[in-house]
């Protein structure tokens, strides 16, 4: 879909990520534009949108919304509408996002988390379906491209004392592995 307001949508949402690049880059000790240069530039980033609708449940315990699982992407930003449902996995428990209006929710996905070598965190996270309410989100992921670049700590965040948590993978070979579940030695073949 092209309309004139998701391509306005998908332009602040460049912008707002760049700026999160340089936030997050900044927090490393990174020079600005260091993120953004290792995901593999803006141009390159592709914005997927997917929306989840979580038909609303009596008994929301027995239902599956979308499952708990991190996000793939480098970040994910969410807009919904205002009915709570997502949940965060913090301090070893499920804790419900709030909602807050004209707020948008932006979650750290698994490339930022293999590039910072675990020093940001991709959040389990799980919607569920609400007793009351149907449920509408639209998650947009901003993913690297998917060959072209190699994801890996990157060596300013990997001392003796951490060392590197991900062995190296392109974001192609990182989603098989997720979607198939397979042990990190398939990532790394000797
Ligand atoms: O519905 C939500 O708020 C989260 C959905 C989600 O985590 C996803 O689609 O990856
Ligand atoms: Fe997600």
């Amino acid at each position: 879909m092209n309309s004139p307001a998701t391509t306005e949508y998908a332009r602040q949402l460049r912008a707002l990520a760049t700026k999160i690049f340089v936030v997050l880059s900044l927090g490393l000790g990174l020079e600005e534009g260091r993120l953004e240069k290792e995901v593999g530039g803006m141009e390159e980033l592709l914005l997927q949108l997917k929306i989840n609708y979580y038909p609303k449940c009596p008994q929301p315990e027995l239902a599956l919304g979308v499952e708990a699982h991190t996000d793939v992407s480098a970040l994910t930003f969410i807009l919904h509408n205002m009915v709570p449902g997502l949940q965060l996995f913090y301090d070893g428990q499920w804790v419900t996002a709030k909602c807050v209006p004209d707020s948008i929710i932006m979650h750290i996905g698994d490339t930022i988390e293999i590039l910072s070598n675990g020093k940001y965190k991709s959040i389990l996270h799980r919607g569920l379906v609400n007793k009351e309410k149907v449920r509408i989100s639209w998650a947009v992921f901003c993913e690297p491209p998917k060959e072209k670049i190699i994801l890996k700590p990157l060596p300013e965040t990997v001392s003796e004392e951490e060392p590197p948590l991900f062995p190296p993978r392109t974001f192609h070979q990182h989603m098989e592995h997720k979607l198939f579940r397979k042990n990190n030695d398939t990532l790394n073949p000797k």
